[in-house]
C-alpha cells in the first residue's frame, strides 16, 4: 500500500497572520539568498560573513549549509544526480518556509544542476530569490582543498565529485556573481558587502 497521500484529499489551511505582518514586525523582507559554486569556492565562508553582517544591522537571517543539512534533514542522501536533486528540492522547500516566516534565508550548497536551482527559484515570489554564484576557478578550489576531497577525487577514491567527474552548471542569469578581482580573491567581508548592497538597493532590509 502506498504511504503517499492522495493529493485530492489534502487541503491548504490558511493562517490569519500573514507574511506581510511578520515582515513588518521584523522590519525586513523575507527572501532567499542562494549561494552556489564548487566545493571550496567559499560558499560557507560567505554565508557566515553575510549572516554576521546582517545580524549587526539588526536583520534576522538563518544559514542553511549543505554540509550541515546532510547531518540531519538530508542525512539519507548521497551524491548521485537523483540524491543531489532531492537534496536541493528539500532545501529549497525549507528555504521557502524561512522566507515566508519573514527571515533572510541564506542557503549555501554546491547545487550543481541549473534545473534544480531554477525549481527552488520558482517556489518564491518574483525577485525574492537572490542567486549568488561563487565563480571561483576550479584550480583555486582544488589548491585550497580544505577537506582533502579533491585529492581523493583525483586519486579515484571518491567517484562523482563536482568539477572533477560530475558536472557543475553555472547560472545563466544570477543576481550576483562573485569572482576574482585582478587575480585576487576578495575578502569575505567585501563579498558580503556586495550582497548587502544588492539587498539594500532592492529594499530587502526594510518592510514594505
Ligand atoms: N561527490 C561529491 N561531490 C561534491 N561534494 C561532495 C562529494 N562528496 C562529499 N562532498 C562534500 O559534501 C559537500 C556538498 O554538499 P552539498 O549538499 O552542498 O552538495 S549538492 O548541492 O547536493 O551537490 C561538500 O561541501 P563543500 O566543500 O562545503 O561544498 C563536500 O565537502
Ligand atoms: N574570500 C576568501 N578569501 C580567502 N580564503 C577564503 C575565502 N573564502 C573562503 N576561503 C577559504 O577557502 C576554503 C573553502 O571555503 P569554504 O567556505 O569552506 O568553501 P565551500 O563552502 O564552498 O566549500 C576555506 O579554507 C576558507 O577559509
Amino acid at each position: 500500500m502506498s504511504t503517499v497521500g492522495n493529493p485530492a484529499n489534502i487541503f491548504w489551511h490558511e493562517n490569519p497572520v500573514g507574511k506581510a505582518e511578520r515582515e513588518k514586525l521584523l522590519n525586513q523582507q523575507g527572501c532567499v539568498v542562494w549561494i552556489t559554486g564548487l566545493s571550496g569556492s567559499g560558499k560557507s565562508t560567505l554565508a557566515c560573513s553575510l549572516g554576521r553582517e546582517l545580524q549587526s544591522r539588526g536583520k534576522l537571517s538563518y544559514v542553511l549549509d549543505g554540509d550541515n543539512l546532510r547531518h540531519g534533514l538530508n542525512k539519507n542522501l548521497g551524491f548521485s544526480p537523483e540524491s543531489r536533486t532531492e537534496n536541493i528540492r528539500r532545501t529549497g522547500e525549507v528555504a521557502n518556509l524561512f522566507a515566508d516566516a519573514g527571515l533572510i534565508c541564506i542557503a549555501s550548497l554546491i547545487s550543481p544542476y541549473r534545473k534544480d536551482r531554477d525549481a527552488c527559484r520558482a517556489l518564491l515570489p518574483d525577485k525574492k530569490f537572490i542567486e549568488v554564484f561563487m565563480n571561483m576557478p576550479l584550480q583555486l578550489c582544488e589548491d585550497r582543498d580544505p577537506k582533502g576531497l579533491y585529492k581523493l577525487a583525483r586519486e579515484g577514491k571518491i567517484k562523482g565529485f563536482t568539477g572533477i567527474d560530475d558536472p557543475y552548471e553555472p547560472p545563466l542569469n544570477c543576481e550576483i556573481e562573485l569572482q576574482l578581482k585582478d587575480g585576487v580573491v576578495p575578502t569575505p567581508h567585501e563579498m558580503a558587502g556586495q550582497v548587502v548592497s544588492y539587498m539594500e538597493n532592492g529594499g530587502f532590509l526594510e518592510a514594505y
